[in-house]
């Protein structure tokens, strides 16, 4: 890499570390941003002994995303894709190419569409009845971050295979332990271990592989033992494991793409939404005039005779204002997932050879003076009469991603999100638990979380008989 002359700028590294240092101590997303203010929106780093090229304005993500998009369709080498995700098989980590755009298809069709969307609002509105116990019958103060998880997971696990796990009193232990299972997947994805650090001829001496191998051992049981009892039992209606057996077929590597597929959703699709629940409650808790303009907004829109439907989300224009700033602020993927280039390119002028980590720092751009007035401030007002979206299209709010390998799930997502916290906002009037006001502090673990869990005192906002007839 040196050895080229045009190679992005960057600090000086070290042995073997590369610029490790320069962000230990320090959030990933926020040190990088720290260098790129120093050295340029684009900057070359090396993250261990991987050459890493990290980007930091909407321009470059651009010109990443358009110009480059093929070319950086690829991952690089991840703990997660080689030992989690059955060698790279599932949609998330599969290199660029036929299988991944027939896993993708699949996925768009018969998962993603509108219309699939909706046949899922049943299960979203049952899901719902069952938060609404746990916050009226449960602990006192609610721990939002269970309740915001176990909705989202319940969801997605109900969607991908018929499957609900966590009762309001009762818990599966098996699938506490696997829910476990994928939040440690979940660190390992951007984390410093051994393996993501070094080239492939020294992975070996990552002294964590045996914890990997344990995992992947449990993570695989509890997969096989849901597709096996598949195949034993009939649906009237086919849930999506029902659709990817017929399609990758029941045979040995058949089942692996699935397994890796169903294992890569949850891990997608769980945390990213009930992360986003939860950034947008404890936002609104420490901006209680955004709070009250929300309660207006659902007074008008919805009434004080019913919670909210999904009918109604579209006509909630400020709760997507604050959505919107919610993702601004706290995007779940600060640095996306990262990208690597499948062959040598020029970006920004700059020589990137094939084989580099893309890492595009999303906050850093979101937080960018250039593109946003106060970016520190939490405003949602300032999407007002603007054009801006979260689909990535101008590439100046990119919580999904951008190019090719875009969230597929996007809309899936926004609809869990905003029918939660829809009617949590109508249904409950939130406050801090006597005495304390937490703080906003983060910490990252491949996604960025509020350091402290959530936990609000709800008192509600309605009749009880609404509430009454929405819990079955
Ligand atoms: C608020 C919710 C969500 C957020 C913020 C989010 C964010 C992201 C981001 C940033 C990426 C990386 C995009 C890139 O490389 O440019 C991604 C990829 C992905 N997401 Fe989501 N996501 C969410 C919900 C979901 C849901 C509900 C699913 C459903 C299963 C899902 C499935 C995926 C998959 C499969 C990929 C990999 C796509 C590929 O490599 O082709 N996500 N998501």
């Amino acid at each position: 890499y040196k050895s080229h002359k045009n190679v992005p700028p960057g600090p000086w590294g070290l042995p073997l570390i590369g610029h490790l240092h320069l962000l230990a101590g320090t959030l990933p997303h926020k040190g990088l941003q720290y260098i790129s203010k120093k050295y340029g929106p684009v900057v070359f780093l090396r993250l261990g002994m991987m050459p890493t090229v990290v980007i930091s304005s909407q321009e470059l993500v651009k010109e990443v995303f358009t110009t480059h998009d093929v070319n950086f369709g690829s991952r690089p080498y991840m703990v997660l894709g080689e030992h989690f995700s059955y060698n790279y098989s599932g949609l998330g980590t599969c290199p660029y190419g036929k299988h991944w755009r027939d896993s993708r298809k699949l996925c768009t069709i018969e998962l993603f569409t509108a219309k699939c969307i909706d046949s899922f609002a049943w299960m979203r509105k049952e899901e719902l009845s069952h938060a609404l116990r746990v916050i009226l019958g449960g602990s006192k103060p609610v721990k939002m971050r269970a309740l915001l998880s176990n909705f989202a997971f319940n969801n997605m696990s109900r969607i991908l295979m018929s499957k609900r796990y966590f009762g309001d009193d009762e818990v599966d232990r098996d699938a506490v332990e696997f829910k476990e299972m994928l939040s440690s997947v979940v660190d390992l994805v951007m984390n410093p271990c051994v393996s993501n650090l070094v080239p492939w001829y020294l992975r070996w001496l990552d002294w964590q592989i045996p914890r990997y191998k344990r995992i992947h051992a449990k993570q695989d049981n509890f997969l096989q033992k849901i597709i096996d009892e598949h195949k034993e039992t009939t649906r009237e209606c086919k849930d999506f494991l029902d659709i990817m057996l017929e399609f990758y077929g029941t045979n040995v590597q058949g089942e692996t793409h699935i397994k890796a597929n169903l294992l890569e959703m949850l891990v997608a699709g769980t945390d990213t939404s009930a992360t986003t629940s939860e950034w947008l409650m404890a936002s609104v808790m420490h901006n209680p005039r955004v709070l009250i303009k929300l309660q207006q907004e659902l007074d008008r829109v919805v009434g004080g005779n019913r919670m909210v439907q999904e009918s109604d989300l579209p006509k909630l224009d400020y709760l997507q204002l604050v959505l919107k700033e919610t993702f601004r602020c706290y995007p779940p993927g600060v640095l996306l997932f990262p990208r690597m280039s499948t062959q040598d390119v020029t970006v920004a002028g700059y020589h990137v050879p094939k084989g580099t980590t893309l890492l595009v720092n999303a906050w850093a751009v979101h937080m960018d003076p250039e593109v946003w007035e106060n970016p520190t401030q939490f405003q949602p007002e300032r999407f007002l009469g603007s054009s801006i979206d979260v689909k990535g299209q101008n590439f100046e709010l990119l919580p999904f991603g951008a190019g090719r390998r875009k969230c597929p799930g996007m809309s899936l997502g926004l609809r869990t999100v905003e029918l939660l916290v829809a009617n949590l906002i109508h249904g409950f009037d939130w406050n801090f638990v006597p005495g304390t006001t937490p703080s906003m502090e983060e910490v990252f673990n491949s996604s960025c979380y509020l350091k402290t869990p959530l936990q609000a005192m709800a008192t509600p906002r309605l009749r009880m008989d609404i509430y009454k007839n929405m819990i079955m």
